[in-house]
C-alpha cells in the first residue's frame, strides 16, 4: 500500500506501544467487567444522550476523513471503510433515541423501547461486514479508481438506501418484529443465542481479517485492528450482561466509545505526520530551488533575486551596493592532474573559504558558474570590497586543501571587484559585467591578485551619479514648491 500513496504512514515504534497497551487495557477491563457484568445499574438517561452524541460525532468524523483519504488515493478500501463509519453514525443516533423514549413521542413512530434491540443488531452486525469486505478489496494490489464521483454515488447511494429502509422499517413498525427484550430488560433466547453470537462471529470475522490482511502496516489499520477488538469485546460483553443498564451493558458502551475513537486517533496523527511532512518538504524544495548542492552556497537564481531586491534598497537608500567575482586559477589544469572529484573537493574548499570571511548576514556568497564564484555585498564601498576580497584571496591561497591521505593541496584566485550606486534596475547587470571585466584583468594580470574597475568606468560612472544626484535636487525641489503653492 505504501507505494500507492506516500500520504499514508506506518506507525513507529512507540505508537505500536501504545496500542500494545490500549489492547491489554481493553482485553484486561473486559475481563473484569465480566465478572459484574449481570448485576442491574440504574437507567441514565444523560449517559445515554451523552453516549449517543459522542458515537455519532466520533463515527461521522472517521468516516468523513476516511472519504479523503479514498478521493485523494482512490483506494476503494478506504470508501468502504468510510461506509462502515457511516453506518453506525446513521444508526446509532436512532437507536439511542428510542432507548431514551424520546422518538416515541412523534405520532408518526410507532416502535417501542425494545426495538431498539433490532437497531443494535443492524449497527452491529453491518459494521464488521463492511470492514471486512473493505479490508478484503485491498489485496496485494489495492483496487485504485479514478473514477472517484461514480463510486461514490454507487457505493454510498445503496448504504444510504438500506440505511433509510432500516430506520423507517423498524420506527414506523413495516414489518413484525419479534421482542427481542422483555418489559423487565432482560434478553430474548433469540438475542442471546442467535443474534448475540452472529455479531460476536462478525466482529471476530473483521478483526481477524484486520490483523491478518492489514498486518498493521499503516497508522489505519493498527489503529482499525484495536477497534475490531474493542467491537469484539463490546459484543461479548453486552450480550453476556443478559439485561440493558446492567453493568456490563455499561462497560459495552464505553468500549463502544473506544472503538468510535481509534480511528479519529489514527487519522488525526496522521494527519499530523502530514503536516510535518509537507512544511519539511517544502524547506527542501526552497532548499533546492535556491542553493548550490556541491557548495552549499547560495545558486544563480537565488543571486539574482537578491542582487534585483538589493539594487533596489540601495537606488531608494542611495547607497552603495558591491559585488566581488572570483574564479580559481588555472582550475583545468588542477581538474586534469588530480581528477574531477578532487576538483569537487577543491571547490568545497574555496566554498568554505568564503564562508568564513563573510560575517555580515546581508551580504550572500553564490556559486555563480563552474568554478567561479560571486558575493553580493550590499552598503559597501568599493574600498571595503577590496580590503574583503583581498582578505578571502589570502585565505585561498595560505589555507591549502587537506586530502584524505594527509597530501596537502593548494589553489589560488583572482578577483574582480565592481561597486555602484544604483541610479536604475539595469545597474545590476551592469555590476556584474563591471565585476567580471576586473576579474578578466585580474586573469591578464597574471592570476592570484584583485582588480578595480577601469578608471574611464569611474570617470563615466561619477559623470552619471552627479547627473542623477542632481536630477533629485531638481525633483525633490519641484515637490517641495508645489507644497508651498498648495
Ligand atoms: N571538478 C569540477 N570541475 C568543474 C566544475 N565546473 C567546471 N569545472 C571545470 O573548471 C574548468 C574551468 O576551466 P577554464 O574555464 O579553462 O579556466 P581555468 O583552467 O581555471 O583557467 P583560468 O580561469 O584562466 O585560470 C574546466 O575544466 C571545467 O571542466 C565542477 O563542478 N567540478
Amino acid at each position: 500500500m505504501q507505494k500507492y500513496s506516500q500520504l499514508i504512514t506506518r506507525p513507529g515504534k512507540m505508537q505500536y506501544g501504545i496500542l500494545i497497551l490500549l489492547a491489554v487495557t481493553v482485553l484486561g477491563g473486559s475481563a473484569w467487567a465480566l465478572i459484574k457484568a449481570q448485576q442491574p445499574g440504574a437507567q441514565s438517561i444523560g449517559f445515554l444522550g451523552a453516549y449517543g452524541t459522542a458515537v455519532f460525532i466520533l463515527e461521522a468524523i472517521s468516516a468523513i476523513l476516511l472519504y479523503a483519504h479514498f478521493r485523494r488515493t482512490g483506494m476503494l478500501t478506504f470508501a468502504i471503510l468510510s461506509m462502515a463509519y457511516l453506518w453506525v453514525a446513521l444508526l446509532a443516533p436512532f437507536q439511542v433515541g428510542l432507548l431514551t423514549d424520546n422518538l416515541e413521542t412523534f405520532s408518526l413512530i410507532t416502535a417501542s423501547t425494545g426495538d431498539a434491540a433490532w437497531l443494535w443488531i443492524a449497527w452491529h452486525l453491518g459494521f464488521p461486514i463492511i470492514i471486512t469486505a473493505g479490508m478484503l478489496v485491498d489485496g496485494s494490489y489495492p483496487i485504485v479508481t479514478r473514477k472517484v464521483w461514480r463510486w461514490t454515488i454507487a457505493l454510498f447511494g445503496l448504504e444510504l438506501l438500506i440505511i433509510g429502509g432500516i430506520i423507517s422499517g423498524t420506527l414506523l413498525s413495516w414489518v413484525e418484529l419479534p421482542t427481542l427484550i422483555s418489559e423487565s430488560r432482560a434478553y430474548s433466547d433469540s438475542l442471546s443465542l442467535i443474534y448475540g453470537p452472529a455479531v460476536m462471529f462478525c466482529c471476530a470475522l473483521a478483526l481477524t481479517v484486520v490483523v491478518v490482511k492489514g498486518k498493521f502496516e499503516n497508522e489505519i489499520y493498527a489503529w482499525l485492528s484495536l477497534a475490531m477488538l474493542a467491537a469484539l469485546c463490546e459484543a461479548i460483553l453486552s450480550i453476556y450482561a443478559g439485561a440493558r443498564f446492567s453493568y456490563g451493558w455499561y462497560a459495552a458502551r464505553v468500549l463502544s466509545l473506544v472503538s468510535s475513537a481509534a480511528v479519529v486517533v489514527s487519522l488525526l496523527i496522521e494527519n499530523i505526520h502530514l503536516q510535518y511532512k509537507v512544511v519539511k518538504q517544502n524547506q527542501t524544495l526552497k532548499r533546492m530551488a535556491t542553493m548550490d548542492e556541491l557548495s552549499g552556497l547560495a545558486n544563480r537564481r537565488e543571486l539574482d533575486e537578491r542582487l534585483k531586491a538589493e539594487i533596489k534598497r540601495a537606488m531608494r537608500d542611495r547607497t552603495t551596493i558591491s559585488m566581488i567575482l572570483l574564479d580559481i586559477d588555472k582550475f583545468k589544469q588542477f581538474n586534469d592532474t588530480h581528477g574531477h572529484l578532487i576538483g569537487d573537493l577543491c571547490l568545497k574548499h574555496v566554498a568554505k573559504c568564503l564562508q568564513r570571511n563573510i560575517l555580515r548576514h546581508t551580504d550572500l556568497a553564490a556559486r555563480y558558474g563552474g568554478e567561479e564564484f560571486a558575493i553580493l555585498l550590499p552598503n559597501t564601498s568599493e574600498n571595503d570590497a577590496f580590503d574583503l576580497a583581498e582578505h578571502i584571496r589570502k585565505t585561498i591561497a595560505y589555507s591549502p586543501i587537506v586530502m584524505e591521505d594527509g597530501k596537502m593541496l593548494s589553489v589560488t584566485a583572482s578577483f574582480g571587484i565592481a561597486s555602484l550606486v544604483p541610479s536604475q534596475a539595469e545597474d545590476a547587470t551592469e555590476l556584474l559585467s563591471i565585476a567580471d571585466a576586473s576579474l578578466y584583468s585580474a586573469k591578464k594580470a597574471g592570476r592570484n591578485c584583485v582588480q578595480r574597475p577601469s578608471q574611464s568606468w569611474h570617470a563615466s560612472r561619477d559623470e552619471l551619479e552627479k547627473k542623477v544626484s542632481s536630477n533629485t535636487h531638481y525633483l525633490r525641489g519641484r515637490t517641495v514648491q508645489s507644497g508651498h503653492k498648495r
